[in-house]
């Protein structure tokens, strides 16, 4: 049976942030992910995952920036991660410890790390090496820390030129990088929006074991997963006959109401 998690930075909007912990548990939810939480302090958000008996699954390190403040800003400020960036590797690599203090506090096992806007006027493949050999030294951080790192290929048409686009691009990385502690985040409305074949995709790539968590909204509005061009019934069914154990992270913007758009779920409800 297919386990979701809420994501608190999509889901639950209509409430103050430290509020949906509460909102997610109401609904049933024992899973959360959220993309960043470098606005607080670690440990407010470990409380309400505790009071609330809630295990975050997910969130990102930071997408720039060197300091908590700073990491915390610059997301609103259009960075989009460093990792294949020229120039950032202070910026990477603070960001990689800064989220694995973070994880300790969560008892976070995934964090997914964020490559980069490539940079006007270079080449996508120039970057490659760079992003290789920053990936690796961030592995190697996560594998002592006892987490597991990600990589998310992201969709252009709502990044315009996010460095990692493909699933076969991440699993190169994932070749060259040659760690077990460094995984994909397959996220199913990104992959049908770039290449489609979602079905095929999953039957290729769950197996290897190398996908650690899967994301799902609606295409292409990014809302529900009961409604747009991806029929997720038959997905669902498929990700749970193709044996998989982890969890699938709703990232997606409720059309009218979270509590109100969840009836999508009731099949895949335990029980
Ligand atoms: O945008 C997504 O799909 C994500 O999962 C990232 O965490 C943020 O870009
Ligand atoms: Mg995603």
């Amino acid at each position: 049976m297919p386990q979701f998690a809420a994501n608190l930075s999509l889901m639950y909007t209509e409430l103050p942030f430290l509020d949906r912990f509460a909102a997610a548990a109401e609904d049933g939810f024992t899973a959360v992910e959220y993309l960043f939480p470098y606005a607080w302090d670690a440990r407010t958000l470990r409380a309400r995952l505790q009071a609330h008996g809630l295990q975050q699954v997910l969130f990102n390190a930071p997408p720039a920036g060197l300091g908590r403040a700073a990491m915390a800003a610059a997301w609103d400020q259009g960075e989009r991660g460093t990792a294949a960036l020229p120039g950032r590797q202070a910026e990477f690599r603070a960001g990689v410890l800064q989220a694995l203090e973070d994880a300790e506090v969560l008892d976070c096992p995934r964090i997914h790390v964020l490559s980069g806007i490539v940079p006007p006027g270079v080449e996508r493949e120039s970057l490659k090496g760079l992003c290789v050999e920053n990936l690796q030294w961030a592995a190697e951080q996560a594998g002592r820390a006892g987490r597991t790192l990600l990589i998310e290929p992201i969709n252009l048409r709502d990044m315009p030129r996010y460095f990692l686009n493909r699933q076969d691009h991440a699993h190169e990385l994932l070749d060259a990088v040659d760690s077990p502690h460094l995984k994909v985040q397959m996220d199913l409305y990104h992959c049908q929006i770039v290449e489609g074949d979602v079905a095929t995709k999953l039957r290729r790539y769950l197996p290897t074991g190398r996908v650690a968590h899967i994301q799902v909204a609606s295409v292409p509005e990014r809302q529900e997963p009961d409604r747009g061009e991806l029929h997720y019934s038959y997905l669902f069914e498929l990700i749970d006959q193709l044996g998989w154990q982890g969890w699938i992270g709703c990232e997606y913007r409720p059309a009218a109401g979270t509590r109100a758009g969840l009836g999508w779920r009731a099949p895949w409800l335990p029980g």
